[in-house]
């Protein structure tokens, strides 16, 4: 056990009962979990199936499992589960589907994909609603998340708008069960729902999971909160690792109050603190515990590191946007060349997605590589998903989360009452809705036009399923798409030729993978089980492991640590947020800008405009609030002055070391009279 502090030492060997590690960021509490993992393994001898260790997302879990398997061999971990908690919910799902009544070969419904089955359940009036179906939407999931089920919801409604949800929840979770498939939200609820009602199965799950980890548990909400309470059960066999100063879930049902829960849940708990930091150097740390420090604490923590003093925190205040990402493109050659760094040693960070786009266009211009994580990946895409879901009905008659995709897509006739008849008969006989439409009993229950189409349809997927048995994969693929008008499908469904265009260029660059799949003498089968399984976890792999500059929100970059951090956007209405602005909301806004300064290991530079282009308009904006919250000696300002609205006051651009402190002092006493103002 080399390179751990005492700490951080006992938290690794205690396992006399629960425990909790409560400790800033960058202090090692992902440190102590993989160095757990393998001190259970190699030391106690504990056999690595028995081992979960959990976190909330994909580029966590694979972080996790890459600092794992440098200390363990692929032998030692063999077995060992290191995932996020969803894939966790779905492997405990998968194995015990029967028992939540489901049939084997479940899908996952994506985002998309349950607003879709939203909308194909409301009335007309309320179909183009978008608006109400994300609001549905968003409710439907936190109802879930705290395990409130529909009759629940229904008993609690207390005016219109939920009490109409409530009813869609109903009849959504109706729906998902009829095609077989969950969302994302009951990969938890359902294992939750399975533990209480089956004692057991919990027990099973009790004796396979015998020691369980939890990454970044500030942000487990009430659902994952009581999986794990299942789980542990009595043994309470249990370490969890968290930051209450880094709870930034709070909008999707974290509860950072799990913290203090607990305590009362195990009183038997143990509380090991750490302190020492060993990511980032002292200015950072000062910035991070300064902002942090105006949030109200239960628990003080001071982060302190030997890393020395380091560099002040640039402040870059450019002219607009455009200037912006120029100056923060450039700004990351300059220092590239200058320090001889990698790609991979920088992120940009930023508080919401649509930030990402002049970035992306000016890495571009440069020819620097980039990748967006957490961003939509190629799989994730509609078109591609479409096309996916004709070639797995080809090849996989069965496939009805497929069939239910694209039987209307390209509109074919085939209307949500066919597809509901033919669901409730499919699964009255157990049959799949391919297989159901031939049968003689659906002729009784459906018109014969309704009939006609539907059957004209099944029966060109038997067709071609016969051909792609024979045909090489591209070809098929190519006639599928042809043959289904999609190109023109796409022209008329989306809102702009250049979007439509998009979209068609994803679906060539997928037949073009399936022709290079194809030339390794893969047939259709096996190419879709292929890309069906790759794990969506490899393939980003991949994409890490080039050296390439990460781009991504601050909520994705959670956990993470780069050399050289860009915060942009150090604006009021960004970060924080123009929703956020109540006191609750501040308070988890600061939190994520503490997440963010404390990515930064060497340096950090943040940014801010004095202009930005918002829905087409460009509007004057103001500075991030938490700017002045941070320490004024270790900030240096540069760039366009900030006093604008005062042009009389305007000043020269700071050019020496002295001037920009002097500068910096100004714009902070200008920032605070403005604030106060306020
Ligand atoms: N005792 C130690 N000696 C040397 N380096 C360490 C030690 N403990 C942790 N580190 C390193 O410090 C960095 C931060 O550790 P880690 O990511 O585990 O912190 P964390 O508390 O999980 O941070 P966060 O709150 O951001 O998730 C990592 O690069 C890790 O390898
Ligand atoms: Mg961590």
């Amino acid at each position: 056990m080399t390179a751990l502090n005492a700490p951080q030492r006992e938290a690794i060997r205690y396992i006399d009962s629960p425990l909790l590690v409560l400790a800033g960021a960058g202090s090692g509490k992902t440190r102590v979990i993989t160095h757990k993992i393998a001190y259970l393994i190699q030391d106690i001898g504990m056999n690595p199936k028995n081992i979960a260790a959990v976190t909330f997302t994909n580029k966590a879990a694979r972080e996790m499992k890459a600092r794992v398997s440098q200390l363990l061999n692929s032998k030692e971990t063999r077995g060992l589960t290191v995932s996020t908690f969803h894939t966790l919910g779905l492997n405990i799902v998968r194995k015990s589907h029967k028992a939540l009544g489901y049939k084997t070969g479940m899908t996952i419904m994506d985002s998309q994909d349950s607003a879709g089955i939203l909308r194909d359940l409301l009335d007309d009036d309320y179909k183009p609603d978008k608006d109400f179906i994300n609001t549905a939407q968003h409710t439907i999931s936190r109802w879930k998340n705290a395990l409130i089920l529909p009759e629940e919801a229904l008993a609690q409604a207390n005016h219109d708008t939920h009490l109409q949800i409530a009813q869609l929840y109903a009849n959504y979770q109706k729906q998902l069960k009829a095609y077989n498939a969950v969302d994302f939200d009951d990969l938890i609820a359902l294992p939750v729902l399975l533990f209480t009602e089956h004692p057991d199965i919990r027990e099973q799950w009790q004796n396979e999971l015998r020691y369980l980890l939890v990454d970044e548990y500030q942000d487990t909400n009430t659902s994952q909160y009581q999986l794990v309470r299942l789980i542990t059960g009595v043994r309470g066999a249990l370490t969890v690792v968290g930051d209450d100063d880094q709870s930034i879930y709070a909008w999707r049902g974290a509860q950072p109050e799990n913290l203090q829960q607990l305590t009362k849940d195990y009183p038997r708990l143990k509380i090991i603190k750490l302190e020492q930091n060993y990511r980032s150097s002292n200015r950072i740390l000062r910035a991070a515990n300064r902002l942090i420090a105006n949030n109200p604490h239960t628990i003080i923590k001071q982060l302190w590191s030997e890393k020395g003093l380091g560099d002040e925190i640039r402040v870059l205040c450019a002219r607009d946007d455009n200037d912006e990402a120029e100056r923060v493109v450039s700004e990351l050659i300059r220092h590239k060349f200058q320090h001889r760094t990698q790609f991979k040693d920088y992120a940009i960070l930023y508080r919401g997605n649509h930030q990402s786009r002049l970035f992306e266009e000016v890495l571009r211009t440069h020819r620097i590589p980039y990748y967006i994580s957490g961003g939509t990946s190629f799989f994730a895409r509609t078109e591609i998903k479409d096309i996916m879901a004709y070639l797995r009905l080809l090849v996989n008659h069965d496939d009805d989360a497929a069939f239910i995709r694209i039987a209307n897509t390209p509109r074919r006739e085939i209307g949500t009452t066919t597809l509901e008849k033919l669901g409730t008969y499919a699964n009255s006989r157990r049959i799949s809705l391919v297989s159901a439409s031939f049968e003689l009993g659906l002729e009784s229950l459906l018109n014969s036009r309704a009939l006609f189409h539907l059957r004209h349809f099944t029966r060109w997927v038997i067709d071609m399923g016969y051909r792609a048995q024979r045909e090489a994969p591209a070809t098929i693929a190519r006639e599928v798409v042809t043959l289904i008008g999609y190109k023109d499908w796409l022209r008329n469904s989306c809102n702009d030729v250049k979007t439509a265009d998009n979209r068609m260029e994803n679906v060539e660059e997928l037949l073009s993978w399936l022709a290079k799949l194809g030339e390794q003498e893969k047939n259709l089968t096996e190419i879709v089980s292929h890309i069906t399984l790759m794990d969506m976890l490899e393939r980003q792999n991949e994409e890490n492991e080039m050296d390439s500059v990460a781009l991504m929100t601050l909520h994705a970059a959670k956990g993470l640590e780069f050399p050289h951090v860009f915060i942009v956007g150090m604006e009021e209405n960004l970060l924080p947020h123009q929703n956020s602005t109540d006191e609750a909301s501040i308070l988890e806004e600061r939190r994520l800008a503490y997440v963010g300064i404390t990515r930064a290991q060497k340096s950090l530079i943040m940014t801010l405009t004095q202009k930005r282009r918002r829905y087409g308009e460009m509007i004057d904006t103001e500075p991030s609030r938490f700017l002045q919250e941070l320490p004024a000696e270790d900030l240096l300002w540069e760039g366009m002055p900030l006093l604008t609205k005062h042009p009389h006051q305007r000043q020269s651009v700071p050019k020496t070391e002295a001037e920009k402190k002097a500068t910096g002092a100004a714009h902070m006493a200008h920032l605070r009279a403005m604030l106060e103002k306020k």
